[in-house]
Order: C-alpha cells, then structure tokens, then sequence
C-alpha cells in the first residue's frame, strides 16, 4: 500500500506522458469569463495617448507661477485656465492642474486661488500611456481570464479573444447494478447520481460535459462504449468497476488498452483511481461510491481539466478551525468532507465522520481538506480548506 503514488507524484508522472492538445477558438471578450487564454496579449492602446487631468480642477500653465502666484483674479478662461476634470484632455498650452476644491470663480472672469504654494509644472496631470502603455503584457498564455483582466484586453484595443477550447469530457457510468434517477428502487439496484455530480461541478469550470448511458458489466459492451466515447471525448471518465470485484473490469480493461496505465493513489476515499491514455487522451476510472468519486474529482479530475487548457486548476484554499479531532487514514491521506461555517467572524470546518448519514453530509458538506497520512489532527488546530460550491455562511 505504501508504494501507491501520492497525489502529485501521481499528477505529475501522468503529465510527464501526456501532451494534451487541445485547439483553439476565438470569442467575444463579454463571453470570456473564465476561459483560459490561449496567447499572450499586449496593449495596442497608451492611454491616455497625451494626458489627461488627475482630478476635477482647472488646467494653468505652471510658468504664470514662475515668480510667485500672480494676480489670478485677472485671468481670462481658455486663455490663462481652462476646465479640466477628472481623465479630461487639455490644450497644450496648459501643462499643471489645479484642484476644483482650491478654486472660486470670480462673477467677472478670473478666479481666487487657495493654495499654499505655487504648483510644480505636472502637478494633477497623468502622464501618457500612465493607465496604460503601448504593449504593457495585458495576460499571458493559460491564464485563466477573469472580469477585469478582460477589461485591460478591452482597453488594449481588443474584442475578441483567442481561448483553448472547451475540453469535451464524457462520463461513462458503468455497473449492472446502476439504474438511472427516477426509476423506482428495487432490491440490488443503486441509482446513478456521480453523472450529475460530475455534470454540475465540471459544466461550472466550463466544460462541455457529456454524460452517456449506464453501461452494463459486460466486457465487450464496455470496450465498446470506451472506444466510441473516445471519439468524442478529450477527457474520458469511466466511473465504477475500479477495484476487485468480480465484475471489475474497467481497470484490466484500461491496462490493455492503454500505453499509460496507473492503478491506485495514497488516498482515500477513491484509492483505487485509475489515470490512464487510451489515443493520448486521459481516460480515468473513477471509483464509483460517491465520497470517492468526489475525492477524485477534486484533487485529480480538476487539476488535469486545467491541464489540458495550459493552466493550473484554481482553488479557494482558505484557513479555518477544525472543530473536531480526526485521526488520519494510516498510510494514506485522507480527503475530509467539511462543513464549513462562519461564526463571530471566524471559519470553521466541521469534519463529517463515518456516522454522519450521507444524507446529513450532502445537505451540509461545502468544503474539505487533505489530511496527511500518519497525522492526528486536533480539534481546535487551524487547517488549510477549499471550497466546494456554494460560499461560506
Ligand atoms: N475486496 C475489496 N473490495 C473493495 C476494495 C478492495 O481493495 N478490496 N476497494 C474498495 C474501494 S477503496 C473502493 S473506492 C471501491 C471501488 O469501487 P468500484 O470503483 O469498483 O465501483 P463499483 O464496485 O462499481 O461500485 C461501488 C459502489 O459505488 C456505487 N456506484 C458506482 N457507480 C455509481 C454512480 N455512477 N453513481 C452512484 N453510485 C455509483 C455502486 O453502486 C456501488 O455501491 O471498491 C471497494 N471494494
Ligand atoms: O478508496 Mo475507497 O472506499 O476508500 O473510495
């Protein structure tokens, strides 16, 4: 047991194998949230182009103060001021702006100055290219794009943007005691549920998810549905016959087929995980009881998801309390559900155990953690969780 893989020796030997080519596309920068950017871009734009007023105020030329402050209640407007607020352009011959706050406009013309010295040539002005310059790096290649980086690409001069393309992932539920949700239980049968788990959580980073229909135990049958899912698949998810059972035959099958092949990680749940490349393309089985196919996803499913694109997987780690002692899983790590919860402006993480009903962990649980193997941890000690879905409450 002690010489399965940990998680990332695992990732990491699998990546070693597999040159993920994906393609590209180019879309609107307003449908852009969230895509991983396929190229670098740089500014096209310096902005302002000249310059611009740092606030509300009126645009002088600072040589009217070169011998002390002058006499302002003479001043015509456009000749010795004009208005310039705030990111306006000014004419040339102005070069220093003055705050609106330390101007009164006389009823004649010329206006009264409350300052406490004479103002530096350039002072309130922003200077070209100071928001932004001609081929300033806007985001890189695998970056994931996010609301405000796709306004720097707006004002770079963009509006449309290269991404990877969304990889098309299918998920192949396999076991001839599945039955699909919404068919009345009957004694032997479990319904499918990790389809939609892995829909809804994956369709969120954006993937194209396909879930097809259950496949029986049944060699040939499931060979079959591999080889025809591939066609379609960059991303191949076999769920269920991971283990030894007599039916098993996923993982003898994804050892034959395939020309990488790990069998087994050192944690649990989903230990018997297995990352294989059937047509350079990651065919994973995942295990099928729940608590392990969401162990899996989280760790592994979603770091090589954002592999694929180029990119690191996001996570919102975030420190929090554990409010109960949990002893580790022996040599292996273990994957904690958590529920986590905020009170008197602090996070807590409440670890669901063995006797919590799945039920009470799936109305509750919105977080986990990775205990390491051969640790205790002690009710009260601060630890590192990611969020799972909905946000902390
Ligand atoms: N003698 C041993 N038994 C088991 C071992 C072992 O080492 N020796 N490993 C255990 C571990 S750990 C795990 S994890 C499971 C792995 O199970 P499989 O991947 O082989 O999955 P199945 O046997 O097909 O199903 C197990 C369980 O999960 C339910 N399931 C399957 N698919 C779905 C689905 N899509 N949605 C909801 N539930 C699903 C299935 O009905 C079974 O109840 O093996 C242990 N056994
Ligand atoms: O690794 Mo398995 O039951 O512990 O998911």
């Amino acid at each position: 047991m002690d010489k399965l893989p940990t998680r990332n020796k695992l990732l990491h030997h699998f990546y070693e194998h597999w040159r993920p080519q994906l393609g590209t596309e180019t879309i609107p920068i307003d449908e852009a949230e969230g895509r991983i950017c396929a190229k670098s871009y740089q500014s096209g734009n310096q902005i302002p182009l000249v310059r611009s007023s740092a606030f509300d105020g009126i645009a002088v030329k600072s040589a009217s103060f070169s011998d002390g402050m002058p006499d302002t209640s003479v001043w015509i407007k456009d000749q010795d001021f004009c208005r310039a607020d705030t990111g306006d352009d000014f004419p040339d011959e102005f070069d220093t702006v003055i705050r609106i706050e330390a101007v009164t406009f006389l009823p004649e013309s010329g206006v009264k100055l409350d300052l406490s010295k004479e103002p530096v040539p350039g002072e309130g002005v922003r200077t070209s290219g100071s928001f932004m310059s001609k081929n300033d790096e806007l985001v890189k290649e695998g970056d994931i794009l996010t609301p405000l980086s796709l306004t720097s690409l707006l004002a770079g001069g963009y509006t449309t943007v290269e991404v990877k393309a969304r990889p098309r992932v299918v998920f192949l539920p396999t076991g001839s005691e599945l039955i699909k949700p919404g068919t009345p239980l009957t004694r032997g049968k479990n319904i499918e549920t990790n389809g939609s788990l892995i829909k809804m959580i994956m369709s969120k980073w954006g993937a194209d998810v396909t879930c097809l229909p259950i496949c029986y135990d049944n060699h040939d049958s499931l060979r079959n549905a591999i080889f025809t899912a591939l066609d379609s698949a960059d991303i191949l998810i076999v769920n269920g016959g991971s283990s030894k059972g007599n039916e098993d035959f996923t993982v003898h099958l994804l050892e034959k087929e395939s020309s990488f092949f790990t069998h087994g990680v050192r944690c649990v749940p989903g230990r018997p995980a297995v990352f294989s490349l059937i047509q350079d393309k990651p065919v994973i089985n995942l295990p099928g009881p729940p608590a392990a196919a969401l162990a899996v996803l989280s760790w592994g499913i979603k770091d090589l998801y954002y592999h694929a694109m180029g990119s690191d997987a996001p996570h919102s780690y975030q420190e929090v309390i554990l409010t109960e002692t949990v002893s580790g899983a022996g040599p292996f790590d273990l994957y904690q559900r958590l529920f986590l919860y905020k009170k008197d402006g602090q996070i807590y993480g409440k670890p669901f155990s063995m006797k919590d009903s799945n039920a009470e962990v799936n109305q509750y649980c919105n977080g986990y953690t990775i205990l390491h193997s051969d640790q205790s941890y002690l009710a009260g000690s601060p630890i590192l969780a990611d969020r799972l879905f909905s946000s902390v409450r």
